[in-house]
């Protein structure tokens, strides 16, 4: 099995920070050494399951690598809509928890971000806004209040997955790390989310009073979001709350989970997510899940590995290396201005450019079909109408045209240089321009793949 080695960039991008605490290296320590434990259980639970599976009939193994929010599990989301049409309908309600929770967390953030303005400069300051925010603001704060109860509520039920990654360098350089993020998870992980908000009991154990109780609670949730729907619909529309958003350079629409613009259609008793909504949330993984597909017109099991992108998480991949037919690496490229969630300070297209030449020029890879998408290409056409100059974050573009073709070809040309350079041996450079939300033009992308990595899979069975 392949080990990490002091020189390896992986290594360096999982590496702490250089002003850590002795305190805070001791205690991250030890929750490392546990989290590897558990982990390490979980690698051999896998690998003999994996094993008997294999003895059983062939199968196709992939893995799904990227930094967090790249579109991995959103990915294979897409390929569950097309292979596991039974088990995607099964699962899609119990998505509807995590969607409230989605779009009340966008309520709260536009909420704390209303309270600092509110208590902002002056009416007379140059930065006021030109729609100055007043009692009605303030009253809607109020009313809003009891979604903050709602929200830590469901995250508790839902567990670490439901709780986004994030640190910002405290004083005296301590990074607090939420214990969350060594939560690592059984291969079954947004499955166990969701089994805790289905509506029939989940197991045959369960009593009939654990199954009401659990009812119970999601009904009280739909009423406070049901009870706040008009609230939640007068703030997000409120003109002057727009301005402020603007003025602090937030885009609420390219934040993952966004629903602020169907508040209507969910803030309701009745309401089902409908697929696209279920491709839209945002769930974050821990650990390594294993998800497998029978496809009818080969004959083939896909066994599919999504694993967690946080840097925290990547220590987590190397087990799955050795072992995979392909890897589908997702670079979204509409993040060169942004910055990674669990590190501020790391822009994260640099931080994409760099795992992808880890892979790239890993040994035990060279042979591995690596399958490139550059994602949310929706959001960059977007960003760049928006008129966001790349030029400004990516200085090496310097003085090309900032139109999307240019931009996308410029990407793609230095991901495609990163593999040339970097690569052992010369590997053929597969890539897709991808927007995964948008499942059907997703479809057409994964059975191009599929189709690509079952020939490569049959010609290296003849090889062998
Ligand atoms: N607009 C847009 N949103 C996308 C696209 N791909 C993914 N998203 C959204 O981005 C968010 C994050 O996507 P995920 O698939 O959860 O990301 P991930 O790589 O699995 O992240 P981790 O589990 O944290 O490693 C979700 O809300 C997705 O709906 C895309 O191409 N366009
Ligand atoms: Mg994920």
């Amino acid at each position: 099995m392949f080990r990490s080695s002091d020189h390896d960039p992986l290594s360096a991008a999982i590496a702490p920070p250089s002003n850590e605490t002795p305190a805070a290296r001791t205690a991250r320590l030890r929750a490392e050494a546990e989290a590897r434990r558990v982990s390490e259980e979980i690698d051999e639970q896998l690998k003999a399951e994996r094993a008997a599976r294999r003895r059983q009939r062939p199968c196709v193994k992939v893995l799904l690598l990227g930094q967090s929010e790249s579109g991995k599990s959103t990915t294979l989301k897409n390929f569950q809509m097309q292979y596991a049409r039974e088990t995607w309908l099964e699962e899609r309600s119990s998505w509807r928890a995590i969607i409230q929770l989605n779009l009340i967390r966008s309520i709260v953030t536009v909420l704390d971000l209303l309270g600092d303005a509110l208590v902002g400069p002056a009416l007379d300051s140059p930065s006021a806004l030109s729609m100055p925010l007043t009692e009605k603001h303030r009253l809607l704060r109020l009313r809003l209040a009891p979604l903050r109860g709602v929200q830590q509520d469901l995250q508790r039920r839902l567990g670490a997955a439901a709780i986004e990654e994030s640190y910002n360098p405290g004083p005296g350089g301590v990074l607090p790390r939420p214990s969350s993020e060594f939560a690592v998870r059984s291969h079954d992980g947004w499955r166990s989310a969701l089994e805790r908000f289905r509506a029939r009991p989940q197991e045959a154990q369960e009593s009939a009073r654990a199954a009401d109780a659990r009812v119970r609670k999601a009904a009280e949730v739909t009423e406070v979001v049901v009870g706040c729907a008009e609230d939640m619909k007068a703030l997000w529309e409120d003109h002057a709350v727009r301005e402020m958003l603007r003025r602090k350079k937030i885009r609420m629409e390219e934040e993952p989970g966004f629903f602020l613009n169907d508040i209507e259609r969910i803030a309701t008793r009745d309401y089902e997510p409908s697929d696209n909504d279920v491709i839209r949330a945002r769930l974050r993984t821990l650990g390594v899940q294993e998800y497998s597909f029978w496809v009818e017109q080969t004959g083939h099991e896909w066994l599919m590995y999504d694993v967690g992108g946080t840097r925290s998480s990547r220590a987590h991949w190397y087990p799955y290396f050795d072992d995979m037919e392909a890897i589908i690496f997702l670079a979204p490229i509409s993040s060169f201005d942004e910055r990674l969630r669990e590190d501020r300070r790391v822009n994260r297209l640099e931080d994409t450019y760099m795992l992808w030449q880890t892979l790239c020029s890993l040994q035990m890879l060279s042979k591995t079909q690596i399958i490139l998408f550059l994602n949310k290409c929706d959001l960059l056409e977007q960003k760049l109408r928006a008129g966001v100059r790349v030029r400004t974050h990516v200085p090496s573009f310097g003085n090309r045209s900032n139109d999307v073709d240019t931009v996308k070809k410029y990407f793609q040309s230095h991901f495609k240089e990163i593999a040339k350079q970097h690569s052992p041996e010369p590997r053929r450079f597969y890539v897709h321009l991808t927007s995964v939300i948008d499942t059907r033009s997703t479809a057409a992308t994964l059975r191009t793949v599929e189709d690509g990595i079952l020939r490569a899979s049959l010609r290296r069975a003849d090889l062998l």
